[in-house]
């Protein structure tokens, strides 16, 4: 990998007295998706949560070239990294519009990438937020952080998660779009989406890292996939250790 956009080394969280990370060590590829992977409460969230500063955390995230383990969330949204939350975090009361409208911080926003590779956005624009479609509602999330061409690391935290298989390749579609614009830390436990997606991927187990490596090279490895994952069959399989979907 080239030097890479952002660098987590021995990243620690603790969380109501609970040590959940005890060393995370992650590198962004500065193009393309680096996926985060691991089993369920291995810790991908919270090391999200972490390089983000919404929990205290100790060690280093080096975000191009910076040292960001001292700044706030604002601060670093501020610098350019958009977050796609594991509960998409979209106003439910508000249309689709307003959902986008809040998320601006440029002056000119990217509405024509956007309704691109969303149309529905576009055709939904007026309708409330909280009525659409858990596939619908991850557009509006991924939208949100594409929105902004001074964005330049989106985060997404399982973006596919409980989505219909036809929707999960939309925003597949989506994400490859976009990744071709901003770089990806993808959480993502669907295996064939990261075989599809990702060219570095990152596993954590037990609050560490436990591997790192070319993403094709690990589910090429059904042993050491196994032993990483938990996955219970071939790698390339359609879904992933989180069930079908
Ligand atoms: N606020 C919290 N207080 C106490 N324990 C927590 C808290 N947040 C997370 N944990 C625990 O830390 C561990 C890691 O959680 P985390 O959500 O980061 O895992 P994950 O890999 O994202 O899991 P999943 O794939 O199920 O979303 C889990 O055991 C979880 O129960």
């Amino acid at each position: 990998m080239s030097a890479p956009l952002l660098s987590v080394r021995e990243l620690k969280v603790v969380v109501g007295g609970r040590h959940i990370l005890h060393g995370v060590d992650l590198d962004v590829a500065p193009a393309g998706v680096t996926a985060l992977l691991g089993r369920n409460g291995a810790g991908k969230t919270t090391t999200v949560r972490g390089i983000l500063g919404l929990v205290p955390r100790s060690g280093s995230v080096r975000y191009d070239g910076h040292e960001t383990v001292g700044m706030t969330t604002h601060q670093l949204v501020r610098r350019g990294i958009g977050y796609v939350p594991e509960d998409r975090g979209v106003f439910a009361a508000l249309t689709v519009a307003e959902n986008l409208r809040l998320a601006e911080r440029d002056a000119d926003p990217a509405y024509d990438l956007v309704h691109e590779l969303f149309p529905e956005l576009r055709q939904r624009a007026r309708q409330a937020a909280g009525t659409l479609s858990g596939g619908q509602q991850q557009m509006v999330a991924i939208g949100r952080t594409l929105l902004n061409r001074s964005n330049r690391l989106i985060i997404a935290d399982e973006p596919t998660k409980g989505l219909a298989p036809r929707v999960v390749t939309e925003v597949a579609v989506a994400l490859e779009r976009a990744a071709q614009a901003v770089p990806i830390l993808l959480v993502e436990q669907n295996l064939a989406l990261v075989r599809r997606l990702a060219g570095h991927c990152v596993v954590v187990a037990d609050g560490r890292t436990a591997h790192a490596g070319p993403a094709a090279e690990l589910l090429a490895d059904a042993e050491k996939s196994r032993t990483l994952l938990g996955v219970g069959r071939r790698a390339d399989a359609a879904t992933g250790p989180g069930g079908d979907r």
